[in-house]
């Protein structure tokens, strides 16, 4: 099987360059309109997407990205692997604005979203308890640190309903009792789709603030992350040119069973499946159903 890497940008990163044969097209999906039309192309002979999550100019605020219509959308494509690139802001010291955390867990405090592309009609349970690929994300640290990035592999992600900043309470709660790293607002529901539709999935968090916790730092705000994502747009442009020699043109099957995820994980009997939920999960869940 050939590998074909999608790459969703986050806020900041509306294009990439250098595909061979690029081509933005529309892609139609029963789950809705995604959030801009997606370029198509190859780097170093590998099959290539991209994928802008706010759209180009930035239209779509973090609860109204049309996630699920997103991911349908790449598998649609033959997308095999995704990886997320977003701008986070950082609970530790040592995870400075310009630095790339390749996470490798999830909390996840959104609550106003769409997360399953199952439902009643076709009941689905995937396990996720690893929820990001060990090997595409292992290809993005090694691709980044070629690249000059300082990458930190491993990472706790909260991803928060937004689009307001964090009180100083939820910051102090998140980074001192749950132990997490990093913070957005996106990269939920968009995993547990992911995982859904048997795509691997790798989070590539972009540091541009400390939040506002750090006391010698001032609280984010857009200015800050603007400063500091421009230099970090170009970072994760160079860390993707890098991964075709690293991942190769052939894909074996996930180590992980990120691609088999939907195995075990169907409840409802075959007889009693909506037919027009069928329908609808006919690209995501094709290999099962
Ligand atoms: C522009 S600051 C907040 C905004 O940036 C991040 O977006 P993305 O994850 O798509 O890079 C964050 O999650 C918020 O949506
Ligand atoms: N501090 C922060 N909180 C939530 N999302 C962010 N995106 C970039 N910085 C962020």
């Amino acid at each position: 099987m050939d590998m074909h890497i999608g790459i969703i940008g986050g806020s900041g990163i509306y294009e990439i360059d250098g595909l061979d044969g690029a081509r933005w097209h529309r892609v139609d999906s029963p789950w809705g309109t995604p959030s801009d039309q997606v370029l198509t192309g190859r780097l170093g002979g590998m099959k290539m997407s991209f994928l802008p999550r706010h759209g180009r100019g930035h239209v779509h605020a973090p609860s109204d990205v049309p996630y699920r219509a997103n991911i349908d959308a790449l598998k649609r494509l033959g997308v095999t692997d995704v990886i997320s690139v977003s701008a986070c802001g950082s609970f530790r010291e040592n995870m400075a604005p310009g630095d790339f955390v390749i996470v490798d867990q999830f909390i996840d405090r959104t609550f106003a979203r769409a997360k399953s592309f199952f439902g009643s009609g076709c009941v689905a349970h995937v396990g996720f308890a690893h929820p990001t690929c060990a090997r595409l994300s292992t290809a993005c640290a090694k691709a980044a640190r070629a690249a000059g990035v300082t990458v930190h592999e491993g990472g706790t992600y909260l991803a928060m309903e937004g689009p307001q900043f964090s009180t100083l309470a939820e910051s102090r709660l998140y980074r001192d009792q749950w132990g997490a790293d990093v913070i957005g607002m996106t990269n939920m529901p968009e995993a547990k789709l992911a995982r859904e539709a048997e795509i691997c999935y790798a989070s590539v968090a972009m540091v541009t603030d400390y939040d506002c916790w750090h006391p010698d730092h001032d609280e984010v705000d857009v200015a800050q992350v603007i400063a500091t994502l421009t230099g970090n747009g170009d970072k994760a442009k160079r860390m993707v040119a890098g991964l075709p020699d690293l991942l190769g043109v052939n894909r074996e099957s996930c180590p992980h069973g990120c691609d088999r995820a939907l195995d075990m994980a169907i409840m409802t009997a075959p007889d009693k499946r909506d037919p027009a939920l069928l329908a609808k999960l006919n690209a995501v869940a094709r290999r099962v159903l």
